[in-house]
């Protein structure tokens, strides 16, 4: 073969695999964010590297960042750069809903995170007419489809701007953006009025707050009196022993790897609860039997962490993806490795559910 065929041939094959390796390969897990889309949220180009080595030196001891309260001030806006961080690759590959389900026999992933969401809708006895708030509402997922299983208007809230406006995107594209509407504000001092709400939900979001009491106290001021409150907590369960070195090291890689000033016990969430007034009315973890394992769509996906991998860090010679990147990835890839731990040895619950009622004599 002639070298020059040979060289054409050769460029063709490299292009055809490169394009077969982004393109196809890493095509986003719920259609919408490919790998070439790639962002770091509203994070410049150039400052990805920067703003991912201020969150780790910030998170690095994350137990820390609430004992006083000038490092507890902070968290939200390094919580806000962790979601710069991560939206992109969380979207790209886990979905649209940042949180995780119980594994349901014969299901897909999706359906099984659907189920997980139209229970708090269910819960809450959500119907038209009603105006529902989303607390931590990401990029919408769970907004979506509890507004489409009950045909109640849903608000959310995020302390990221960019997540506010992946989600009102999303919500047109599916239709609903005439019944989903999205707020960019803090979770611990919301812009909204007082007993105005139905009811409120939070999935996975009230764990990146120092104090529970806050968040808790600013949903029991804007829900009606007689109003559920149904939230899944990220907590340590009683087997987890803070003697026990594996344990210790599991739990502060979630934290680390997750934007956590620090996990809390199950058993805080109700006393805390009734501490700003709620009532308590169930209090259960959806993480044990006869719920199958939640964790197993981690483990399951190592593989496609290892092509992902590959993928960011061909993005990233290309300068298709900012520097910075691969790092965030890696410490993705850490994470989940941590969470995986929490779950086989039953340390750690991402959904311990507690429903709640703003007494109905409360004062508006
Ligand atoms: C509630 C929170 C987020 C929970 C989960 C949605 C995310 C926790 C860890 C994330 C992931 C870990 C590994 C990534 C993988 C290396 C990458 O290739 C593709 C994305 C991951 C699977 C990513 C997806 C989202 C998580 C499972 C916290 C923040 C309170
Ligand atoms: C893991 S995500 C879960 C998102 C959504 N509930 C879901 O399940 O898809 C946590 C969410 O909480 C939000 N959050 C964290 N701290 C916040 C704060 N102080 N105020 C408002 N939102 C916050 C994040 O921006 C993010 O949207």
């Amino acid at each position: 073969m002639e070298p020059a065929t040979m060289a054409w041939t050769a460029g063709l094959l490299g292009a055809g695999l490169v394009y077969w390796f982004v393109w196809v390969m890493g095509a986003a897990e719920v259609k919408g964010k490919r790998a070439v889309d790639l962002k770091m949220g509203s994070i410049t180009r150039d400052k990805v590297q920067d703003k991912y080595t201020q969150y780790w030196s910030f998170f690095r001891r994350p137990k820390e960042t609430a004992t006083t309260q000038a490092s507890a001030d902070k968290v939200p806006a390094f919580v806000d750069t962790f979601y710069n961080l991560v939206t992109d690759i969380y979207e790209w590959g886990w979905g649209q809903s940042f949180h995780f389900s119980p594994s349901l026999p014969g299901r897909s992933h999706r359906d099984a995170t659907r189920v997980h969401e139209e229970r708090v809708a269910d819960l809450l006895g959500a119907e038209p007419g009603h105006r529902v708030l989303d607390v931590g509402c990401g990029v919408g997922g769970p907004m979506r489809a509890i507004a489409a299983h009950s045909g109640a208007r849903v608000v959310g809230i995020t302390i990221n701007e960019y997540q506010v406006n992946r989600a009102r995107a999303h919500n047109r594209k599916a239709g609903l953006d005439a019944q989903c509407e999205v707020v960019c504000g803090n979770f611990m001092a919301m812009p909204f009025d007082d007993a105005s709400f139905d009811g409120a939900y939070s999935i996975e979001a009230t764990c990146h707050a120092p104090r529970l009491q806050d968040v808790y106290g600013e949903v029991y001021r804007v829900l009606k009196p007689g109003r559920l409150y149904v939230s899944y907590e990220w907590v340590t369960t009683p087997l987890y022993r803070a003697d026990d070195p594996a344990h210790v090291e599991a739990i502060h890689g979630i934290e680390r790897g997750d934007a956590l000033p620090g996990l809390r016990r199950q058993d805080e969430i109700a006393s805390i609860a009734q501490e700003v007034g709620f009532e308590v009315v169930q209090e259960l973890d959806l993480a044990l039997p006869p719920s199958l394992p939640w964790w197993t769509r981690l483990k399951m996906g190592r593989l496609a962490y290892w092509r992902n991998s590959l993928v960011v860090r061909v993005l990233t010679l290309l300068r298709i993806a900012p520097k910075g990147v691969v790092e965030v990835h890696e410490m993705l890839y850490e994470t989940a490795q941590h969470l995986t731990l929490g779950g086989e040895t039953g340390i750690f619950s991402p959904m311990h559910m507690v429903v709640l009622r703003k007494p109905a004599t409360a004062a508006e």
